[in-house]
């Protein structure tokens, strides 16, 4: 057996590719951030040119660097940001319009005419979605609507649609792949979760082609294999998963109940729920974690749009920290926030609030307000934001969740940490390994090819680096209270600064 495992995670700040072997470790990573583009207020996009030129030279870069043949790759795994649009020309490989990141807000107009249709519970049950903006169906429509001639070439069948995911294996296989998986499908608000097909009455809805569509495969099989053009080696892809989903399977969250909190330019925390798809009565979503065999899992989701995002705005739009570890010094010049409350809905408020409009809002400064006052406040908005996440999962699932498994890039901040787990009232757990996202893809084409046998075998390479317990005599109480109080200031000032006159 070829002895490495090749994890692409193609995030959304960075493109990354890890090299791990058969016990599980990590051998090597490369890593390259790429260009974010903020072209009018409230939208976000990539060049998906870069997604793959970046994604393709980490790669590169990792086999290089850990001195490795491409021949000596035993299965590739693919994880990456969820819900990201891109439209291709199928003769050139071209995009024919940027990629539109999730936190993209562009249409949450057309949105609420949906939501004032009524549509809102036939979207719910069919996709476990709520309508949002963050969605990739509103987004292809926007691309179909807006691009000359789209929709007219989408309809001819010239054009694909893909997910990051498709994206990648699209060239990964130079054109010759066009697939999805169903984690990343259940992610589009036009993929029937119970059925598991996509839907032609939300297709019709939104006016998108089928013949644009993807085809829908499991989280773990040889889907095919790498294009000798692209990495001289024909390389088995064999592993697919959204990066939540990859993340709630990289953490070995895999008994119904278990839950993940990953912290990366958002915070998305996800209950494995087991075969049954659960309808959320607090605005979570409800997703597909992923599909092995026949078998189906579900989980339920919490999706918060800003999280280790506010601390690169203290370091690119404020210039207040050279680097984003930076932020756990300067935080510690203050033993508190001063009774400052940063509230990042740069991008509107994902779970529970659901509110496209909102936008970032700084409480409580007084002119004794420092720059440290501030990082500390950013790093709290990020756990005050789980605790409400948290809290809707725990109505959901009818009981306390006592132990958090945590990840993601944001997780090496201790400070972020202990203050999380205080607020909770629940033990915060990081694993050893806390490249989860990576690690889940890896294993899931691990799996399909024979390089791990089964999953509890799998099961054995997840251990504990840290348990960190609530300060027992802190009392959050006052400070929740205070939270709550800035997040419905900021929801209230959204819908004032957007009334109608
Ligand atoms: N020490 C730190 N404290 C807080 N946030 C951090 C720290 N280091 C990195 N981050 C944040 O973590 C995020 C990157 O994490 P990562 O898991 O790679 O995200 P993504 O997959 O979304 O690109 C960035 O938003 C960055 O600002
Ligand atoms: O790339 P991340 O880690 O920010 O994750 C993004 C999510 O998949 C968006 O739903």
């Amino acid at each position: 057996m070829k002895p490495y495992i090749l994890s692409i995670d193609q995030g959304t700040t960075s493109s990354r590719a890890i090299l791990v072997d058969h016990d599980g470790k990590i051998i090597d990573i490369a890593q390259q951030e790429f260009e974010q583009l903020f072209p009018q207020s409230g939208w976000v996009e990539h060049d998906p040119m870069e997604i793959w030129s970046s994604q393709l030279a980490v790669i590169t870069s990792v086999i290089a660097k850990s001195k490795i043949r491409s021949a000596d790759i035993h299965a590739i795994g693919i994880t990456n940001q969820r819900e990201t649009t891109i439209v291709w020309d199928r003769k050139t490989g071209k995009p024919i319009y940027p990629a539109i990141v999730w936190q993209d807000r562009r249409t949450a107009d057309y949105c609420d005419e949906l939501k004032e249709k009524g549509l809102e519970d036939t979207v719910r049950d069919k996709t476990g979605l709520l309508i949002d903006s963050y969605f990739s169906a509103t987004k292809i429509k926007w691309i179909l609507d807006e691009v000359d001639g789209a929709l007219e070439r989408a309809k001819a069948g010239e054009l694909a649609f893909g997910t990051v995911d498709s994206w990648l294996i699209w060239n990964l296989t130079n054109g010759e792949l066009h697939l999805t998986d169903i984690t990343n499908a259940s992610r589009t608000m036009l993929f029937n979760i119970h059925s598991c097909e996509w839907d032609s009455e939300l297709l019709e809805l939104f006016g998108i082609p089928e013949a644009i569509l993807p085809e829908v495969k499991s989280s773990s099989e040889i889907y095919g294999e790498t294009s000798v053009d692209v990495l001289k080696t024909a390389i088995p892809i064999a592993g697919i998963a959204g990066d939540q989903q990859s993340a709630l399977f990289g953490q070995l969250c895999i008994e119904k109940g278990m839950v993940k909190n990953t912290y990366g330019t958002g915070c998305f925390m996800l209950m494995n729920t087991g075969s049954k798809a659960i309808k959320s009565e607090h605005k979570l979503v409800t997703t597909i974690a992923w599909k092995i065999g026949d078998e189906v899992t579900y989980a339920l989701e919490g999706s918060v749009f800003i999280a280790g995002a506010v601390v690169q705005w203290l370091r690119d739009g404020l210039g207040l920290i050279k680097k984003s570890k930076d932020v756990t010094s300067l935080a510690k010049k203050v033993a508190d926030t001063g009774g400052v409350y940063i509230v990042p809905a740069f991008a509107g408020l994902g779970a529970p609030h659901w509110d496209a409009r909102a936008r970032g809002s700084v409480y409580g400064i007084t002119r004794g307000t420092t720059d440290a006052h501030l990082a500390r406040a950013c790093l709290e908005s990020i756990a005050f934001q789980t605790y409400d996440v948290l809290e809707a999962m725990q109505h959901d699932a009818g009981h306390a969740i006592e132990e958090l498994r945590v990840d993601g890039g944001a997780t090496s901040n201790s400070v972020l940490l202990k203050f999380q787990a205080t607020l909770l009232g629940a033990t915060v757990v990081r694993p050893e390994n806390t490249e989860t996202t990576a690690m889940g893809a890896a294993y899931l084409a691990g799996l399909a090819t024979g390089f791990w046998k089964d999953i509890a075998e799998v099961q054995q390479k997840w251990s504990v680096d840290k348990r960190i317990e609530p300060e027992k005599d802190i009392d959050s109480t006052a400070a929740l209270k205070e939270w709550h109080a800035a997040v419905e200031a900021t929801k209230v000032w959204a819908t004032l600064k957007n009334k109608k006159s």
